[in-house]
């Protein structure tokens, strides 16, 4: 369960984030939606406790991400790519990440079937592919075994394959009972995928419910996004 509670940031005079306020709930997948500059980033790096809000509240199960024990073993995370310096192989990278959080080394090997990297798991992450990286990128915030999965934009860089993939992981994730928060610019890539959506613009959140609840009205969901965001340029 994700909880953001009347959160509001300011860089310099101006407020990025308005009184944004959703929950994502466990079984579900939630996408966060919104054009560039919207404020998604800037509501998830709060909650993942990477930036300090300005007031307001994110919570993970009801306590803010700097009190969580284990951080990965409760929520895994995805934000700008995989996170791996270039020069590393990601079996290492993931062992590191492993040890940091007390999480049992049988996960690397298993994290890394799970993405599809088994095959290579001894390369270094600079000679990865974009959609090698996301996949890399999964396979951290999977390998905690975490009840709550937060991705930012994670079909960047992936082919269609990569794309059915990833639906199917997400939509596993959630069937068995864990939430799901992702971020997208794009409807194409949620169309299909999310249950709850939460549609944020210039800061504050202009819709958030059921997928059928939030396009009702409207003739499908690219259509609602651009009549809810002002065709994305406000
Ligand atoms: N460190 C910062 N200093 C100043 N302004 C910032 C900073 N970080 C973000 N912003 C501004 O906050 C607003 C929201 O940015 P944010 O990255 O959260 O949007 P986004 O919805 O994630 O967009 P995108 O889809 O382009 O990633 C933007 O106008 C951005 O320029």
């Amino acid at each position: 369960m994700l909880t953001i509670d009347e959160l509001v940031k300011h860089h310099g005079p101006r407020a990025v984030l308005d009184r944004v306020s959703f929950e994502a709930r466990p079984g579900r997948v939630t996408a966060f939606l919104g054009p560039n500059g919207a404020g998604k980033s800037s509501t998830l790096r709060v909650l993942l406790g990477l930036d300090r809000a300005d007031g307001g509240r994110a919570l993970v199960g009801g306590r803010p991400y700097r009190d969580l024990r284990a951080p990965l073993r409760t929520v895994g995370s995805m934000l700008d790519g995989s996170g791996a310096h270039r020069s590393r192989r990601a079996r290492d990278h993931l062992a590191w990440v492993a040890r940091s959080n007390g999480i049992p080394r049988r996960r690397v090997d298993q994290a890394l079937a799970a993405v599809g990297l088994a095959e290579h798991a001894r390369m270094r992450v600079g000679r990865y592919s974009l959609g090698m990286g996301q996949r890399l990128g999964l396979a951290t915030a999977l390998l905690g075994e975490p009840e709550v999965l937060v991705l930012d934009e994670p079909v960047n860089g992936l082919d269609p394959e990569g794309i059915r993939w990833i639906r199917g992981l997400l939509r596993g994730h959630a069937d068995d009972g864990g939430t799901v928060l992702l971020s997208s610019h794009l409807m194409s890539e949620v169309a299909g995928l999310a249950d709850d959506l939460v549609v944020i613009a210039g800061g504050r959140v202009v819709a958030a419910g059921g997928l059928a609840e939030v396009t009702a009205g409207h003739a499908d969901l690219e259509e609602a996004f651009f009549a809810l965001t002002d065709g994305g340029a406000r």
